[in-house]
């Protein structure tokens, strides 16, 4: 169950061991996201996403997932609309997952867990000159949330499945170009739900505004299987450690409403 799952995930890496105290965090993230529950808004818009590739610099282990990050230093690759008053520009995206298709994703619909879960993180770069400005701000960041399912291959995902050998250990970078993250949300942008939440790591800031999509990537067992050949542990170490279950465990909505773009 996800409550072995979150046991076996205190007990296997450091990151959880302590969990952080965050003063009065009634805005945490992850959540399940109760269909039922949720209020719909028809004032939410479709997702207006505009990536550049051109932007796309690196791919890298940082101990805890694996990151693609884009040059964030002008407005190139942005997001704007759904729940969004404010331009955001993207800065990176990573994934969660689990050691097993059974689990992995940090969200979950109606207690439903996917095999892995990606985040587009984004910056509000009307409000704020630099992404670390923006990650203890108000209404500083935006992050999109796919879930992802296990079928068929994802031909735009293999090219950074590629690259993943190049950076097994945590620390490793290699240089990594024209990626159209586009290519990895789903057909249907308009079909959404939206929260006020926060990072899943520590600094856990509350400073996130949650878009998660309704409709879901497909990935293969096999792609999947190449994220958890990736090791939370630098070469050096002697012990090396699988990077898997990646995720935080769910959070309390304390009283937060969950809006659908959707009905
Ligand atoms: C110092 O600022 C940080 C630190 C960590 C992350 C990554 C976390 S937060 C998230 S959502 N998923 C994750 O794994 C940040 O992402 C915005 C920002
Ligand atoms: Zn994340």
């Amino acid at each position: 169950s996800r409550k072995e799952a979150a046991q076996r995930t205190m007990k296997l890496h450091p990151m959880w061991q302590q969990p952080i105290a965050v003063p009065g965090g009634h805005c945490q993230s992850p959540i399940d996201i109760v269909v039922r529950k949720s209020v719909f808004d028809s004032a939410l818009k479709p997702l207006a996403t505009d990536y550049d590739p051109e932007t796309c610099q690196q791919i890298w282990n940082n101990g805890y997932s694996f990151l693609v990050e884009y040059d964030d230093s002008a407005d190139k690759s942005t997001l704007k609309g759904g729940p969004l008053q404010d331009q955001f520009r993207l800065c990176q995206f990573h994934f969660h997952w689990g050691e097993s298709n059974a689990w992995g994703s940090e969200h979950t619909v109606d207690r439903r867990l996917f095999p892995a879960e990606l985040h587009l993180v984004h910056w509000n770069s009307d409000k704020y000159s630099l992404f670390e400005e923006a990650v203890s701000g108000d209404n500083g960041l935006a992050v999109i949330g796919v879930f992802l399912k296990v079928g068929k291959r994802h031909e735009g995902l293999q090219k950074l499945v590629d690259a993943l050998p190049a950076i097994r250990h945590k620390g490793s970078v290699v240089e990594f170009t024209r990626f159209d993250p586009a290519c990895l949300l789903p057909s249907n942008t308009e079909d959404y739900w939206t929260y006020h939440g926060s990072l899943t790591t520590p600094p856990l800031t509350e400073s996130v505004t949650w878009i998660v999509m309704k409709q879901h990537i497909e990935v293969s067992h096999d792609q999947l299987a190449v994220f958890r050949s990736l090791l939370f542990t630098s070469a050096e170490e002697e012990v090396q450690k699988s990077m898997v279950n990646n995720f935080r465990v769910q959070q309390p909505l304390c009283g937060r409403t969950v809006r659908s773009s959707f009905t």
